[in-house]
This record gives structure tokens, C-alpha cells and sequence, in this order.
């Protein structure tokens, strides 16, 4: 029996052995592979069938996919099922014999998300080019997804009253998901100033693929760069809902990375950037 982490409540996930360490299921959580099952430990060390696995991939003996059978969590035996999500009526998931791991193994890195939240003017856009050159240098494949730009195009539609931003975010996961899931490291720049918000987008990925950045900077020194003059307009009562002016903006909190303003001091991009590399490397994303 092999035990499975990084699995979310959706309908796939990954199955990663963990040969020579004391098992999930040993330890009387989480789920397992069970031959062509998955199972999961319930209280008293009985297993319930929650799925099946589909693809074994023998990658190195590390890695394999599975579906599961469940929707939202709710248990269900067959992933053949016919689903109802959301909205979207009598549909099917499709699996493809080509996964993510496959993708990873041609990049030579890890799918993940690099999720850059902090107030307007505080260097998000910035941050996200720096580090995506950086990364580009070294060969690795990144996409930004930057706020500003989505909503000149998908999000178009999405003014910035608390529910048309909660849906710009929402979007902008789940196209942050995709990405991770095609094996790029995606670097989302948004304001994201919600925690609901932002916590939801960290739940569409499977564990430890989701790296919050908060990037606090000090609303005063944001204002000072204004360099869209928006703060200018925003003081004089032109732009109304603007965030940190009179919108709010919820300080994250277990974010992974805080990139800090020091008194005066202000790190350039490429050392910010540098903090982010450097997190990316030492948990293994650099590497399939
Ligand atoms: N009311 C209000 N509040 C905040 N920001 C505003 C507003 N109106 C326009 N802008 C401009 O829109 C950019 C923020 O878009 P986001 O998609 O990142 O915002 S959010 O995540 O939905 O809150 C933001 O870009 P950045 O300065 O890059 O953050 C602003 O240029
Ligand atoms: N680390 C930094 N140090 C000093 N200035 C910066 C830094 N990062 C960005 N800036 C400047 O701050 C302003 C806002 O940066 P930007 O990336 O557009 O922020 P945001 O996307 O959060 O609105 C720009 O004028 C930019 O040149």
C-alpha cells in the first residue's frame, strides 16, 4: 500500500509514493493506494473506496495519477459518474494519458503557483517580471498573470466592488491552475485583498504548490511611486473604492514568503526576486 499526498477535494491528484517512510495510512490519515483503489483511513484504522487509480506512471517509481470519485468531497464510488458542478450540468471529466508529470518531466520543473499580493504601487508587477526573467535565464518556463492585464481582457467585464474582484481572483486561480497543471510555473500579481478570496485559489491546488507573496509595502511609500497618479485621484475623491484608501486590503496571514520594506530601505527587484528563486529552489520546483 502506498500512501498519497497533495490531493485536494476535486477530481484528480497525484500519488506520491513514500518508499521508505512510515505511510499516511500508518499514521491513520489521509489516503492510500490500495492495488487499483484509492482508499481513505477512517477512524479505527478501517479504509472506505473513494476511487480509482487510472494512470500508473513508474516515473523513477515516485509518482502516479489517480480520479477520485468524489464531488466537493462528497463520496462517490465511480468516477464515470455523470456530475453536476456548479451550474454545469450532466458532464463528464475526461482524463488524458499524457499528465502533469509527463509535462514536468519534458520542463524539467514543477507546475506551481507564485501568487504576489500587496497594494497598488507596491511592486507586484515588478516582482512578477523580475522573477520570470530570472527564471527565464535559467531555462525554466514561467507565465505571468498580472490583474491589470486580465482585465483588459477576461475579467474586462469585472468592475471592483468586493464581488466582481472576488470573482476576478476566482478566475485568475483557476487560469493560475491550469498553468501549474501544464507544468509552468505561473506568477499571478494581483491585489487579491480579501483572505476568503485568496484562500480559495489556495484550495484549488494541491499542497504546497500555492506560494503566497505578500509584498508589504507601506501604504505611505505606495503613495509616494503613485505612478498611475490613481492615489492622487483617489485622495481627491475621483475614483471611489480604491484600495487602502477607502477599500480594504486584509494583511495575509501563514502567507509562505513576506517580502518587507525596512525603514527606508527598499530591496531592488532582482533581490526580491532572488528571495522568491530561492524558495522556488529549495522546495524542489526547479527540478521535475
Ligand atoms: N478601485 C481600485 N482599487 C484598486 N486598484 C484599482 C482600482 N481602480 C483601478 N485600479 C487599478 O487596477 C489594478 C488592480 O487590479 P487587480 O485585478 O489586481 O485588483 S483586485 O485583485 O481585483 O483587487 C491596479 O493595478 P496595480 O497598481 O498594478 O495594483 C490599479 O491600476
Ligand atoms: N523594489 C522596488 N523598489 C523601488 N521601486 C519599485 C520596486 N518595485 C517596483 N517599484 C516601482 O514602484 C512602482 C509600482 O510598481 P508596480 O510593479 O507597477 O506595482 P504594482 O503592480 O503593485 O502596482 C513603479 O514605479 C516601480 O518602478
Amino acid at each position: 500500500m502506498r500512501a498519497i499526498g497533495g490531493l485536494g477535494s476535486g477530481s484528480f491528484g497525484v500519488i506520491r509514493e513514500r518508499e521508505g517512510r512510515k505511510g499516511l495510512g500508518e499514521l491513520g490519515l489521509g489516503l492510500a493506494r490500495d492495488g487499483a483503489n484509492v482508499v481513505r483511513f477512517e477512524t479505527g484504522g478501517r479504509r472506505k473506496k473513494v476511487g480509482k487509480v487510472v494512470l500508473a506512471l513508474e516515473k523513477g517509481g515516485v509518482q502516479q495519477q489517480y480520479v477520485n470519485g468524489m464531488a466537493d468531497g462528497a463520496p462517490g464510488e465511480n468516477f464515470h459518474q455523470i456530475a453536476t458542478v456548479g451550474n454545469s450540468t450532466n458532464i463528464k471529466w475526461h482524463s488524458c494519458s499524457v499528465g502533469k508529470l509527463d509535462r514536468q518531466v519534458l520542463l524539467g520543473q514543477k507546475g506551481c503557483v507564485i501568487w504576489i499580493t500587496g497594494l497598488s504601487g507596491s511592486g507586484k508587477s515588478t516582482l512578477a517580471c523580475a522573477i520570470s526573467r530570472e527564471l527565464h535565464s535559467r531555462g525554466k518556463l514561467t507565465y505571468v498573470l498580472d490583474g491589470d492585464n486580465i482585465r483588459h481582457g477576461l475579467n474586462s467585464d469585472l468592475s471592483f466592488k468586493a464581488e466582481d474582484r472576488a470573482e476576478n481572483i476566482r478566475r485568475i486561480g483557476e487560469v493560475a491552475k491550469l498553468f501549474a497543471d501544464a507544468g509552468v510555473i505561473c506568477i499571478a500579481s494581483l491585489i487579491s485583498p480579501y483572505r476568503k478570496d485568496r484562500a480559495a485559489c489556495r484550495a484549488l491546488l494541491p499542497e504546497g504548490e500555492f506560494i503566497e507573496v505578500f509584498l508589504d509595502v507601506p501604504i505611505h511609500v505606495c503613495e509616494q511611486r503613485d505612478p498611475k497618479g490613481l492615489y492622487k485621484l483617489a485622495r481627491a475623491g475621483k475614483i471611489k473604492g480604491f484600495t487602502g484608501i477607502d477599500d480594504p486590503y486584509e494583511v495575509p496571514v501563514n502567507c509562505e514568503i513576506i517580502l518587507n520594506q525596512k525603514g527606508h530601505e527598499t530591496a531592488s527587484p532582482c533581490e526580491l526576486a532572488e528571495k522568491v528563486i530561492s524558495y522556488l529552489d529549495k522546495e524542489g520546483f526547479l527540478h521535475a
